[in-house]
């Protein structure tokens, strides 16, 4: 469905903040991970046809959203990471807003917003003003406007940022139900939010992604990278300063530690099944030592 291809973007002349992203993208949900300023936003925002990458294409079932973006928005949700509301509307006033801005008529309209506040069970607050809502019941409103065209591509940035572990819970059930038969796009730094949804996850450091395969594919990569060890106070201090330290557990020995390297990194460690968070960190570090 989406094909991005030899993606490059400059914000400044000497410093990409994309580099040569490749990839082929169908049904499901994409989980894009990677740390603050990895460039996840600058991608999702070429992705929405927000912003013109430097060099590079983008093709939608088959045709160029850089040349031909209204062909793409037409089948588009997007959720930015900060998603702006009106405090003083009321649910139904934002949606029938956005639904106008969307040029969507108004039997389609009204039906779509019936059938959302419905699914994302804000019937019961529908008239009630934007600013009385909780950060989940606002983040519900923005998925509500991304799928007011029941969009073929969704694309989250970020969102569950704000959201209570409950809240957490319930929007990575909604985005499984909504993957169902359209291709949703989830940008996150927090490896819990696509653990189980995610059909694949993408890696970027640096504006280069490192990693494009399924989850369990990323924990068998890692195999035999992560050390459980149990260590004093003072050998922790030493490790923590050379090692990638995932887990750190206070004991009464000292600490019992899961590190992540390619090597074994003490002779007391002992190999343990990788977590996908674990697997994460050590694409981070792979990528850290090839750019050091
Ligand atoms: N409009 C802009 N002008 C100049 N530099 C920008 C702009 N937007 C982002 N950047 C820079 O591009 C790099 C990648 O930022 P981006 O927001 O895409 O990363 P991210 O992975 O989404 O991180 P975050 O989660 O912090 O938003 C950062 O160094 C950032 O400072």
């Amino acid at each position: 469905m989406l094909q991005v291809q030899s993606l490059t973007h400059y914000y400044k002349k000497d410093k990409a903040v994309l580099r040569d992203i490749n990839l082929n993208l169908s049904q499901g949900i994409v989980g894009l991970l990677g740390k603050n300023g990895a460039g996840k936003s600058s991608l999702m925002n070429i992705l929405a046809t927000l912003q013109k990458p430097t060099q590079g294409e983008v093709l939608w079932k088959g045709e160029s959203i850089i040349r031909k973006p209204q062909h793409l928005r037409q089948e588009l949700g997007y959720l930015p990471q900060y998603f702006g509301v009106y405090d003083e509307l009321t649910t139904i006033e934002f949606l029938s807003y956005i639904s106008d801005l969307k040029q969507l008529d108004t039997k389609t309209s009204r039906s779509r917003i019936d059938t959302l506040l419905e699914s994302l069970n804000l019937t019961h607050v529908a008239h009630f003003p934007l600013s009385s809502y909780s950060g989940g019941m606002r983040q519900r409103v923005g998925i509500a406007q991304a799928l007011l065209n029941n969009p073929a591509l969704l694309i989250v940035d970020e969102p569950t940022v704000g959201l209570d572990p409950e809240e957490r819970n319930q929007f990575k059930n909604m985005l499984a139900e909504l993957a169902a038969d359209r291709l949703i796009l989830l940008s996150t730094h927090i490896v819990s939010d696509i653990e189980s949804i995610a059909d694949s996850i993408a890696i970027m450091n640096h504006g280069q992604l490192n990693w494009f395969d399924s989850a369990d594919a990323l924990k068998r990569a890692a195999q035999h990278q992560v050390w459980e060890l149990q260590v004093s106070t003072n050998r922790y201090a030493e490790l923590k300063s050379t090692q990638t330290v995932a887990h750190a557990e206070r004991n009464e020995l000292g600490y019992l530690l899961k590190i992540v390297s390619g090597d074994q990194p003490d002779e007391n460690a002992r190999a343990v099944v990788p977590t996908l968070e674990d697997a994460y960190l050590a694409v981070n570090r792979a990528a850290q030592e090839t750019l050091a």
